[in-house]
């Protein structure tokens, strides 16, 4: 639990930034933890010697690189993964079309809640042999891995792109290859492109044409010098919802323009919700430039982006800026049901998220006035932590309980927030009663 500060101190109502508190900083960005999850996917699929690009240093990443590294030491054991859904749905099809090998895939608590169904029938119906060891549709898995035959498939693409990615990066692997058909609206599809183009990468060409996708039979061929992992756009959420609450000077020095990920669209939403993007800023870093619209509105599509949309919502609230977000279907099936931990926690400071649209958050603008500093939740997911953080440049001496979350993505953000001006305390768990405090006279 830690409890955040920042010197600029406003009143609750009617936030004001003094000149002479000017945040100014200057971020390097984690590593992209889904381009990490890529690289080693393929680089453990490439045979021979490939050289492997610096990957992210995070829980995530972490998780991936031990269950490969040890792969090579034992083909029969167990391997839990925590918190990392990319990774548990990656490592599912991986296991899977790998012979010999007989794993038992597990993760946490919440892991076992996040459905698994669509991959594992998909691979069922490609040749693999996988049970479930508890609730049928859920980790943990039982996987016995062996050469699949591959072939023609149709698959949900509403739930996850991750079942999706775990499928095309296996499938050169495959008799006969892979071809498939995405049924329905494809969710996260920049996540998609990002998968095939790393593949190509490594030599395997695919067909993406318009929801079949075709990748025949190949072998991952090592590129002479690997794609290096860019700055995580995830991650710089965070930052630009620091920069439209503070209109300081960040600065940050690995964003791609030009990037595989997703994310990216984070620049283009933020210039409408008053933070502009100055990609030749500062010693060749990328300068976010805050730029208010009084009369902003905000409608967004997240379902490209699901990521980003905590961080655009606190944003939000605090500029007081009206919403209607939609594309949120999959924000349930997440480290928590993110719609219902934002709404949770907003109210705290006196706002009423409206969710009555499956798949959509909606806010008219109001707020009641609140009484008490704010402890936020966390819900064991990072996102919540580091999109309700900057809060503190509006609410000097908020609370931010199990803090540590963060460290699935970005274990150094507490670090740069106090680098930034941020002062982050340890907060005692309990605060003392009246009647302790009075004992201690
Ligand atoms: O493939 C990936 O690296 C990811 C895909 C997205 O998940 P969904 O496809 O489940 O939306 C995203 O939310 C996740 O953080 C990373
Ligand atoms: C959803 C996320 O991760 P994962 O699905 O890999 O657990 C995330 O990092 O926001």
């Amino acid at each position: 639990m830690v409890s955040v500060r920042h010197k600029i101190q406003t009143d609750n109502e009617h936030p004001h930034i003094p000149p002479e508190e000017f945040l100014e900083t200057r971020i390097s960005l984690p590593l992209s933890k889904s381009m990490s999850a890529r690289a080693l996917i393929i680089n453990a699929l490439t045979s021979g010697s490939s050289p492997l690009p610096k990957v992210a240093e995070c829980d995530d990443t972490d998780t991936m690189v031990s269950a490969l590294r040890d792969d090579s030491e034992s083909l029969h054991r167990t391997v839990n993964v925590g918190a990392a859904g990319t990774t548990m749905r990656f490592l599912t099809a991986y296991y899977a079309c790998r012979p010999g090998c007989d794993i038992t895939l597990d993760g946490s608590e919440r892991m076992r809640q996040r459905p698994i169904s669509v991959l594992v029938d998909a691979l069922r119906t490609l040749g693999a042999d996988i049970k479930y060891i508890g609730e049928e549709g859920y980790p943990p898995l039982r996987i016995r891995g062996k050469k699949l035959k591959g072939g023609e498939l149709s698959l949900v693409s509403s739930v996850s792109s991750q079942y999706i990615s775990a499928l095309l990066m296996t499938a050169p692997a495959m008799a006969d290859g892979l071809k498939l058909t995405l049924l329905g609206e494809i969710t996260s599809r920049p996540y998609i492109l990002m998968t095939l183009r790393m593949m190509r990468d490594h030599g395997v060409e695919s067909e993406f044409y318009l929801n079949t996708i075709t990748i025949p039979p190949s072998t991952y061929r090592a590129p002479s010098s690997p794609r290096e992992i860019e700055g995580d756009w995830s991650a710089a959420a965070a930052w630009y919802e620091i920069e439209a609450l503070s209109a300081g000077a960040v600065t940050i020095d690995n964003l791609v323009n030009d990037s595989c990920q997703g994310d990216r669209c984070l620049a283009d939403i933020y210039s409408k919700i008053g933070v502009d993007t100055d990609w030749v800023g500062e010693d060749g870093g990328t300068d976010l430039l805050a730029n208010p619209d009084a009369d902003a509105r905000a409608n967004i599509d997240f379902s490209d982006c699901p990521d980003l949309a905590q961080y655009v919502t606190v944003t939000c609230v605090m500029l007081g800026i009206p919403f209607n977000f939609t594309g949120l279907h999959t924000l349930a099936i997440k480290e928590t049901d993110r719609v219902a931990a934002l709404k949770n926690e907003l109210t705290k400071l006196g706002i009423m998220l409206d969710d009555s649209i499956p798949g959509t958050l909606r806010w008219d603008g109001r707020r009641v006035r609140i009484t008490e500093m704010p402890v936020f939740d966390t819900y064991n997911d990072h996102r919540m932590a580091m999109s309700l953080a900057p809060i503190a440049l509006y609410i000097p001496g908020i609370i931010i309980r199990d803090a540590e979350v963060v460290t699935k993505s970005y274990p150094g953000f507490w670090q740069d927030l106090s680098s930034a001006g941020f002062s982050i305390l340890e907060a005692n768990e309990e605060e003392p009663s009246d009647s302790e405090k009075e004992g201690d006279k």
